[in-house]
């Protein structure tokens, strides 16, 4: 049984702005010292609800605070599961397992990402801050009981840039 249905079209206009937006916010959480990464929630009629910056970094972080992970469950506290089923979760990089966990239990129903985890994982080596797994979140998303939709990989080259020279 296959859960996550497989898209990488060209996305829609309003996509490829929130996607930036994510990216944005991503280079902005570097500039800030934190890991860079960005993720944003947004309802099918277009609301931004929940926007988050990357956390791992102790004292002030741990690290489960993934962008996606804190975005989903922020949004998960303010509306429904039927309606999240209608939103979407742009993220500067693709969702590690953990954040595709998190994802999948929030109710969620489609997920637009920039950076792919394969070119993430080259970008980060084996920096012991990051070590990226090797899982695409389609796999881990293909084990649930509901369809997620999935786009991506998206403006890579554009994501990319914000990690280059953080992780060696
Ligand atoms: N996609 C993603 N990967 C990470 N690896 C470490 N932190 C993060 C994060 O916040 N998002």
């Amino acid at each position: 049984m296959t859960m996550a249905i497989e898209s990488s079209d060209a996305l829609a206009p309003a996509d490829v702005a929130h996607l930036r937006v994510a990216i944005d916010l991503a280079a902005e959480a570097r500039n800030d010292g934190r890991h860079p990464f960005a993720a944003i929630v947004v309802l099918a009629d277009g609301t931004v609800i929940s926007t988050a910056m990357n956390n791992s970094r102790p004292p002030e972080g741990d690290p489960t605070q993934h962008a996606e992970l804190s975005a989903a469950a922020h949004a998960a506290r303010l509306v429904a599961p039927e309606v999240l089923a209608g939103a979407t979760l742009y993220t500067s990089a693709e969702p590690c397992a953990m954040c595709a966990g998190a994802i999948y239990w929030t109710g969620i129903g489609r997920v637009v990402y920039a950076l792919s985890e394969a070119r993430l994982l080259d970008l980060t080596g084996d920096n012991p801050e990051n070590p990226t797994f090797a899982l695409p979140c389609r796999e881990v998303f293909a084990r649930g009981q509901r369809a997620i939709e999935v786009h991506g990989p998206h403006l890579e080259d554009e994501a990319a840039s914000t990690h280059i020279g953080f992780w060696k």
